[in-house]
């Protein structure tokens, strides 16, 4: 997959842009909060139907507008798709292929699959597990269709579940039988979303650590550890926490408080990696979510490096450098407010590269 066109309108600061990109290595540079991100973050919307930063919807229209629209030719294989999003202050988004709206953000989840390395990252490592969590949804969900409605279903019930538990406490009273009643789907889905998380980080692992030994020059060993709940049976656990729960008024066993443990050499990254080391983390674990993602579904994710050449050594970032430009690596879009930089950096590739002056 990749973009042969994008157009903006009134998408944050943008009010037109329109680029036509290369195949392989587009890069923008310019100063600080000239929008270099948010055409990274835009290329991400299509990809996902929302922002990377997770804020609310409307804040990506420009300030003073009334609409913002996000426009592509997709190269799918032999034919081009024309992708196109359009969210107003007035009506719902629409997200259109080839003229034709999808029914539901879901079903174009996975069409046009993306890796994004950001400094926003940093968060995956400081932040409560609720931002792992959301990573590790994003990354399946665009592999795995199955997933991603075992995960809107899970949501529902639990909502439904914790409703119930809320109007108990409200209303001063308890009935077992029809709290009973949301426990088999929660189970159900949450058992598939359970072994799909394990499976999918176990395979992670692996390519993972190849690439934080590549990029770091091969010394220290990371590790990422999936912890959940469902490692004992989930319809024991909802018996067992069931008082807990009453008293509580929300389901506190489940893939819903799940984590993943990043470590270095047996100790938390968060604590003993250095920022270079932390960020070699974050890139090594990107990179291999990209590949995971092109083993799963054959396609080749489009993939955005915001500023990602700050914080990491010269050597590391030719190590990267070396590594994206490998033939297995598709279309890539890269930031930085250096252009003489990024010229020295990309150098010796012979790809073609497009540098864009934002
Ligand atoms: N809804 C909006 N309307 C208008 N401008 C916006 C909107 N949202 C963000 N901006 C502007 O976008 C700019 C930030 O853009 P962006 O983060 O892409 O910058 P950047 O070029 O990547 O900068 P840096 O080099 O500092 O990372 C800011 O000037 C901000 O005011």
């Amino acid at each position: 997959m990749r973009i042969n066109k994008l157009s903006l309108h009134n998408f944050k600061n943008h009010d037109h842009l329109q680029l036509d990109l290369s195949a392989q290595i587009n890069c923008f540079v310019g100063n600080n909060g000239v929008g270099k991100t948010n055409i990274l973050d835009a290329l991400y919307y299509l990809s996902v139907g929302k922002s990377f930063l997770g804020n609310s919807d409307f804040n990506n229209i420009k300030n003073d507008c009334d609409f913002f629209s996000i426009e592509a030719e997709v190269q799918n294989e032999e034919k081009e798709d024309i992708l196109k999003i359009i969210l107003s202050k007035e009506s719902k988004k629409v997200i259109k292929k080839n003229d034709k709206s999808y029914d539901r953000l879901a079903d174009h989840v996975g069409y046009l699959p993306s890796v994004i390395i950001s400094p926003y990252d940093q968060n995956l490592i400081s932040d409560s597990g609720e931002s792992r969590r959301k990573f590790l949804d994003a990354m399946i969900s665009q592999t795995d269709s199955d997933y991603l409605f075992a995960l809107i279903q899970y949501q529902k019930t639990l909502q439904q579940r914790n409703a119930l538990l809320k109007n108990f406490a409200k209303n001063r009273y308890f009935d077992k039988d029809s709290l009973e009643i949301y426990d088999e789907p929660l189970i159900k889905h949450g058992e598939k979303i359970f072994a799909k998380r394990k499976n999918f980080v176990e395979l992670l692992n692996p390519v993972m650590q190849n690439f934080y030994q590549s990029i770091s020059g091969g010394k220290e060993e990371v590790y990422i550890t999936y912890q959940s709940d469902l490692e004992q049976d989930y319809s024991d656990l909802l018996s067992q926490s069931l008082e807990k729960d009453r008293v509580l008024t929300y389901t506190s066993k489940g893939i819903h408080k799940d984590d993943l443990l990043f470590e270095m050499m047996h100790y938390p990254i968060k604590k003993v990696g250095s920022q270079g080391q932390q960020k070699t983390f974050l890139v090594a674990l990107k990179l291999a979510q990209m590949i995971r993602i092109k083993e799963l579904t054959g396609k080749t994710p489009i993939l955005l490096l915001d500023d990602i050449f700050d914080k990491l050594d010269d050597k590391r970032v030719t190590q990267l450098i070396d590594l994206v430009n490998q033939e297995n690596f598709g279309q890539i879009f890269i930031t930085d407010t250096h252009k003489e930089r990024t010229e020295s950096i990309l150098k010796d590739i012979k790809e073609p590269i497009n540098i864009y002056e934002i």
